[in-house]
């Protein structure tokens, strides 16, 4: 899972039950009392994705019975890497506005959909089946994104040549192309049946069309190739899903001998399913190959583990009421106060996910700062009058806090990491609060100052006592596996299972 992705975390279904009656219909309670639904029925699945969508994105979509239902795991994993691509080809300081092209929308132009209302993003979508375009039209007006969406029906034989303006420079293209190919599903000899076309997995009701054609993947993508070598000038980015590991090298190859200036690689984890990402540029002044270093795959030999608070009753500051809800409100103040953007990611009763962003260090230096304010009340209330030549000149301590910021990654943030709320899963009287590091800063350790900083701001009785937050474990009863690492990617691994089956 991309570390950005609100799904790392499964969605609380019992909630979307309660909440949305379209959604329980199709949910079931398990033995184990959890509530779940069946991932074989394509409408049970729909149902997810449309709930989700609502609930954690703000977009109102229908999909039709018969079509392709996205998930959103995946969808995200995709696009989220794109944002990394966009970020690494087009730095903020230099954009006023981002432009991206996706090939074949689907039945509701999930990308640009996703696009559009994460990152206000423009997009040109095409789409060669008739019935995904005007459910994709449909779509886009029904979400008032008329202004960023623009949607082209266009001929099956045809992908970027000809569909698209060549008076633009479009930031990227992206593809989650037919996998299959066609001619697997035809009939062997006259005397044999034709067998019915392969579906995903679970929750299955695409059409043909949508996920085969004529030489499968590589000769899709093989023709996207040679149209980037037309557009070269029109795009910085050209990319496209793989949903076979076994075209990756024949691709591969194609691009080398296309002679691109650069091209990179991503893998898309999604419980039991894997998808690759390429990405290719024939710009010198794209370095695509920086990307690779950042492939979690390569990147992670430890896992990212969060740091976690326990909040009780009796160390809740605020008088308000005690909920995951009410925590993850305060939390979001204060992440304000420190000039943070915070994006809600999932907003359930009793799990809550926010993202949030810092330009700059606001957190640090803070227990000096306590200090120099309590030496300050001291000196007006006339104690400790000795302390009073030694407190810090303000010019100083903000030459510190310039320092302390460290040096910005690129323009567009310092730090980004995630909140997560929820009822512990541990203990049954308390709301964990666990702070996740993803990128830049001083590392992980800026996620531990800013839990620092929030637990002397929110909760009473440990004030000062950097000691009392944790590096989260997983419970004692799990302690016989290889070491908490072993076992923190087991409970990833558990995680994403449950995830898996949930979408
Ligand atoms: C696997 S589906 C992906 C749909 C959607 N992007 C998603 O991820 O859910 C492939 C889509 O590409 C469309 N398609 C196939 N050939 C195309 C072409 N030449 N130009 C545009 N769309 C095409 C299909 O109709 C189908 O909707």
């Amino acid at each position: 899972m991309h570390p950005r992705n609100p799904y790392c975390s499964p969605p609380d279904f019992k909630e979307l039950a309660m909440k949305y009656p379209e959604f329980r219909k199709h949910a079931k309670q398990k033995l184990s009392g959890k509530i779940g639904i069946d991932f074989t029925d394509p409408a049970a699945v729909r149902a997810l994705t449309t709930v989700l969508l609502k609930k954690d994105f703000n977009l109102e979509v229908e999909l039709p019975p018969d079509r392709l239902i996205p998930t959103l795991p995946l969808r995200l994993n995709y696009l989220l890497w794109i944002e990394d691509l966009v970020n690494v080809s087009h730095p903020v300081s230099d954009r006023k506005s981002v432009h991206g092209i996706d090939i074949g929308s689907g039945a509701c132009c999930i990308y640009s959909l996703l696009g559009a209302r994460r990152n206000n993003w423009h997009f040109t979508s095409t789409e060669a089946d008739e019935i995904n375009f005007s459910s994709s039209i449909q779509t886009v007006q029904r979400n008032g994104l008329n202004e960023n969406i623009t949607l082209l029906k266009v001929a099956p034989e045809s992908l970027l040549v000809g569909n698209i303006s060549t008076d633009i420079i479009y930031d990227f293209t992206m593809c989650n192309p037919p996998f299959f190919d066609i001619d697997d599903f035809g009939p062997k000899s006259r005397s044999e049946k034709r067998p019915q076309p392969i579906c995903p997995k679970s929750g299955g009701s695409s059409s043909i069309s949508e996920i085969a054609v004529k030489g499968g993947e590589v000769r899709f993508v093989q023709q996207l190739i040679e149209d980037s070598v037309t557009l070269k000038n029109n795009v910085r980015v050209f990319s496209t899903m793989v949903g076979h590991k076994a075209s990756l090298s024949p691709i591969e190859d194609l691009l080398k001998k296309t002679g691109v200036a650069s091209f990179t690689k991503s893998e898309f984890h999604q419980g039991r399913t894997m998808r690759w990402g390429i990405a290719w540029t024939f710009r010198e002044d794209v370095a695509l190959s920086d990307l690779s270093s950042n492939n979690p795959k390569k990147q992670t030999t430890k896992p990212l583990i969060p740091f976690k608070y326990l909040v009780h009753r009796d160390t809740w500051t605020e008088h308000h009421e005690y909920s995951v809800v009410c925590v993850m409100a305060k939390i979001i103040d204060q992440l304000q106060e420190l000039k943070m953007q915070v994006k809600r990611v999932s907003e359930g009763k009793s799990r809550r996910v926010a993202e949030f962003t810092a330009k700059e260090n606001t957190w640090s230096n803070q227990r000096r700062r306590r200090r120099a304010e309590k030496q300050r009340s001291n000196e007006e209330s006339g104690e400790n009058c000795l302390q009073i030549s030694e407190e810090p000149e303000p010019k100083k301590a903000k030459v510190d806090d310039e320092v302390a910021s460290g040096p910005q990654k690129n323009d567009s943030f310092f730090l980004k990491g995630l909140v997560i709320v929820e009822k512990s899963p541990e203990d049954n009287d308390a709301i964990a609060a666990y702070v996740q590091w993803l990128e830049g800063g001083a590392g992980r350790e800026s996620t531990n100052q800013i839990l620092q900083y929030l637990k002397n701001r929110l909760f009473t009785n440990d004030e000062h006592d950097p000691k009392t937050t944790t590096i989260w474990r997983p419970p004692s009863r799990y302690y016989h596996y290889q070491g908490y690492c072993d076992v923190y990617q087991l409970f990833k691994v558990l995680d994403d299972k449950r995830l898996l089956h949930a979408l």
